[in-house]
């Protein structure tokens, strides 16, 4: 049994040379948060009785997908079993940061509140696209790194072949590689001594103005914005005034202490330390992540590098499916905003949805979760429309429009259209090279380079338009290569490109739902498919309606509907006046669920399977 030291250091008084700062870092699912538990555990912070797994993903959803979404800050004390620390309590800072592409920025605060990191590995599954992307941003931030190999109770773990792959990454011995399991504990203990031996203790002025940066910010309804910080000189205390460098707001430090794992106060925090503060504000937009707190007496002048504000990538139109509902959406929508500095949003109206709001998000991913949020948090029942990326229009009078709903996509005189582009790896058994490459190729990627990992992984660059990426790609990506791909990807600016604003016309209205941006050559195949689905969809009315798809005024594909009127009594031989009225009523009850879109009703259910088809590249988000 390790040893639970008891002697454990006051937070505003541990001398920072017994500090170590580290976070976890992996693809995902390959078992961070499990490890976490396990150190939970072995610290003795969390007790047998109390533990449960996943101890600190505490949003339902985290649970439920057994995702990280945001980050937490957990103070353990160790005392190594072996070496020349032996017995002696450290203060471990562990981090558990979120594995997904869309939180990168999170990530990458997260690594700047560290000085190491345990780069965390499947012993079944090797090095993925996402370990690469959080092991290049670790070195970014100078970080000591420990790799470990976990899982490797599985039959199926290869911890030869794979420490042999790590190694030769980061350029260490594969002997050098830990091997534990965090379902079983086994090597864990191993991993925290090693923690405390490799990983350096921060360095700051302890008599400096105080500064501390935050890495996270979480909206609890009972206390308001918690807000967690690495202090990186001086000491920050209860009760005394702060400054938000990025916008020169005040606030008293309310509450001051560390999670351990459930938050202690405490008197203050000092240099090099981990924890969090509360200071009453209400909104996370308040307390930006990346931001530099000081005090606001003989506060510092300098903030700490590295505030960005996070940017919406990818726009959808998100609409209630009962008009009624939008208030609830609203108010939805800003609750959630309390807890989401990445989530914007404003109201919309369409013609065919009626009203709702134009929401953006980081990534799919993050659109998937909201989404979710608002269905199964706030009840409410959801039309998404396809997902867009955000274009940049010049006109040739020189005005410059930024587009993020196709609908209003500029008409008449267009210059140049400006793209999203992003940075893709994939990674990958080296038999699927020729499918990946077809795959990036069909969807405008220009390859940038390709690297074996082992003899038979790869690793492929490419530069792809955003929007290529964002609807189905990764699904095709997993499909070609049987599941075994890794994506990841980062913005890289924008491009240039040959893209047009294609409208649906029902009866020669546009439907604005279905207007989409899309390169010039791709447009014909989109129009063709969506008029031919609409087709399918739209009952026959009165009179004859043409679906037709254009760009500009010009149609490029057209279906008809016929005329007729829907005679409901056809099949109602003989005289029962009951029943005739039963399936007029019927009738009348479906018509209520019609939109009328010009002069033509389009049911409710027309839109959402178009809008939700799997190759329209709309409604559900893919991950
Ligand atoms: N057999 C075995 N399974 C493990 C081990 N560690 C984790 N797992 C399993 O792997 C799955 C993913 O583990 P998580 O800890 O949720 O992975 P994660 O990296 O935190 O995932 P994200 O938070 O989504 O990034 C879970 O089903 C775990 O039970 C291990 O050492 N051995």
């Amino acid at each position: 049994m390790p040893a639970i030291p008891n002697n454990v250091p006051e937070p505003s008084r541990t001398d920072p040379a017994l500090l170590r700062n580290f976070c976890i870092i992996a693809h995902i699912d390959h078992g961070k948060s499990t490890l976490a538990d396990r150190m939970l555990q072995l610290t003795g912070v969390v007790d047998q009785r109390q533990m449960r797994a996943q101890y600190l993903d505490r949003m339902d959803i985290e649970r439920e997908r057994g995702i990280t979404i945001k980050s937490q800050a957990v103070r353990l004390p160790w005392a190594p079993t072996e070496g020349p620390d032996q017995g002696s309590t450290h203060i471990l800072n562990m981090i558990d940061t979120p594995g997904h592409v869309d939180f990168t920025y999170e990530v990458s605060r997260s690594l700047a509140a560290c000085e190491g990191t345990v780069l965390l590995v499947d012993a079944a599954q090797g090095i993925e696209a996402q370990t690469l992307a959080n092991l290049y941003l670790a070195m970014e931030n100078d970080l000591k790194i420990v790799p470990v190999l976990n899982k490797i109770d599985l039959p199926a773990a290869q911890p030869e072949k794979f420490s042999e792959e790590l190694a030769n990454l980061i350029g260490c011995d594969p002997e050098d590689v830990l091997k534990v399991s965090a379902k079983t504990g086994m090597g864990v203990e191993a991993l925290l001594d090693k923690v405390v031996a490799e990983i350096p203790a921060p360095v700051g002025v302890a008599d400096a103005p105080a500064r501390a940066m935050i890495f996270d910010s979480v909206y609890d309804s009972y206390r308001g914005v918690v807000t967690y910080v690495r202090v990186v000189d001086g000491q920050l205390n209860k009760r005394e005034r702060i400054r938000m460098m990025s916008t020169g707001a005040t606030h008293e430090l309310l509450e001051i202490g560390v999670s351990s794992p459930e938050m202690t106060p405490a008197d203050g925090i000092g240099v090099g330390e981990v924890g969090y503060i509360i200071t009453g504000v209400k909104d996370v937009r308040q307390s930006k992540v990346g931001d530099t707190i000081t005090s606001l007496h003989n506060g510092a002048t300098e903030a700490l590098g590295g505030y960005k504000d996070p940017k919406p990538m990818v726009f959808s139109g998100l609409y209630p499916l009962d008009g009624s509902e939008y208030p609830d959406l609203r108010e939805a929508l800003d609750k959630l905003q309390l807890n989401d500095a990445a989530l914007v949003y404003e109201p919309e109206t369409s013609a065919a949805l009626g009203f709702g709001f134009r929401v953006g998000f980081l990534g799919l991913l993050h659109l998937d979760v909201i989404r979710e949020r608002l269905e199964r948090e706030f009840g409410l029942d959801l039309i998404a429309t396809a997902p867009n990326v955000v274009y940049r229009v010049i006109m040739e009078d020189g005005t410059e429009h930024t587009v993020t709903n196709p609908s209003e996509f500029p008409e008449g005189k267009i210059d140049e259209v400006f793209e999203p582009v992003v940075r893709a790896t994939v990674l990958a058994p080296s038999e699927f090279i020729g499918s990946i490459m077809e795959l990036c190729q069909n969807r405008r990627g220009v390859l940038l380079g390709m690297d074996y990992l082992s003899e038979d992984r790869v690793e492929i660059r490419y530069t792809l338009p955003l929007a290529e990426i964002v609807f189905d790609f990764f699904d095709h990506l997993k499909s070609k290569t049987r599941g075994y791909a890794s994506l990841d990807y980062e913005p890289t600016g924008e491009q240039s490109a040959q893209l047009v604003k294609v409208d649906i016309l029902l009866h020669g209205d546009k439907v604005d739902a279905f207007s989409a941006v899309t390169h010039k050559d791709a447009a014909y195949a989109y129009g063709v498919r969506l008029v031919a689905k609409l087709r399918e969809l739209i009952p026959r009315q009165a009179f004859e309606v043409p679906i037709q798809a254009a760009i500009g005024s010009r149609v490029i594909a057209r279906e008809t509907i016929r005329a007729i009127r829907k005679d409901v009594l056809a099949k109602c031989y003989g005289g029962d006046i009951s029943r005739k009225r039963k399936l007029l009523e019927k009738q009348k009850e479906g018509k209520k669920r019609m939109k009328m879109v010009g002069s033509v009703e389009v049911p409710q259910e027309a839109f959402i399977a178009v809008l939700s088809s799997d190759d329209s590249g709309g409604g559900k988000a893919k991950k």
